[in-house]
């Protein structure tokens, strides 16, 4: 079923397919199976303390090595003799298979990670030189990149500051200019708005959300803050490690009876407490 959303250079073809993914922290199980087809537009991710919002972040941007694992946790074993094991857990970003093509999918992504990863010694300028050059940018078009992207942001007046001397909202504007440097088509967020004051988060919401919309970009946008979510983004709600509900947001809400996303949310993860 269309969901209408936008197509463009990348064509149809899901941003992100995830299939049956599960994670264990020892026998702590932080995703449960999970699976996810996450189209062209902004996908996003609501879910409580703990749901596994990061852990789902860190293997999509490969700081954990994806399992080879089945939903049980237990390894699987090769059925034939000398034929490799099939993993049951599969993420594809634009079709491509994460497990055995890493190094070219996460040129295509741009991710912005709860935690600042910005050098606070350095300026502006030379975090995203050091973060092109590691994208194989020439200086000559990584500077003019920074001078677009930053402009974009209304940052254009910081390329020379020390990280450090940066305010909250200028640091994480760095930090989203940084993840669209190498004009990726695959935009991984784990909160990217928490903690900024309103003209801050505005502004980086409205710019994510242009972009998106210009450039055709999937999104999966990890959050707390359910008033980011508009009633045509795809939503998820992820739930002790379980997708609860995944669809766009207006039909999910009629799905369920219920007038937003915040009772949405409430509903699907009322049995937080219990757990
Ligand atoms: N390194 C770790 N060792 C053991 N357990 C962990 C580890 N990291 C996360 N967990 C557990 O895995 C589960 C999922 O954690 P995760 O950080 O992915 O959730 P989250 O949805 O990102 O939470 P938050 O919104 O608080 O950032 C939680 O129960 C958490 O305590």
């Amino acid at each position: 079923m269309s969901d209408g959303r936008s197509s463009n250079q990348y064509g149809n073809s899901a941003g992100i397919e995830v299939r049956n993914l599960s994670y264990h922290y020892g026998k702590m199980q932080a995703l449960d199976a999970v699976s996810l087809t996450l189209s062209n537009g902004i996908n996003m991710l609501l879910g409580p303390n703990g749901a596994g919002k990061s852990t789902l972040f860190s293997l999509l941007t490969g700081l954990k090595t994806i399992p080879r694992h089945n939903v049980k946790g237990v390894r699987i074993k090769a059925s034939t003799k000398g034929a490799a094991p099939k993993p049951t857990c599969e993420i594809s970003v634009r079709g491509v298979n994460l497990q055995n093509t890493r190094t070219d999918i996460m040129r295509s992504m741009g991710v912005v990670f709860q935690q600042s990863t910005l050098d606070l010694d350095l300026t502006v300028q030379q975090n995203l030189l050091y973060h092109a050059s590691l994208h194989g940018i020439s200086p000559k078009t990584a500077l003019r990149n920074i001078e677009d992207v930053l402009l974009t942001l209304s940052l254009n007046n910081k390329l020379n500051a020390k990280v450090r001397r940066l305010n909250g909202g200028h640091r994480r504007r760095v930090e989203l200019a940084r993840a669209l440097l190498h004009k990726p088509s695959v935009l991984l967020l784990d909160e990217p708005t928490v903690g900024l004051d309103i003209e801050s988060r505005a502004l980086i919401i409205k710019h994510v959300r242009t972009l998106t919309e210009r450039e055709g970009l999937c999104v999966l946008w990890a959050t707390h803050l359910m008033d980011e979510v508009t009633s045509a983004d795809n939503l998820i709600v992820l739930h002790a490690g379980q997708v609860k509900a995944q669809g766009i947001s207006n039909k999910l809400c009629a799905h369920y009876q219920v007038g937003s996303v915040a009772e949405l949310y409430r509903q699907l993860t009322a049995n937080m407490e219990a757990l």
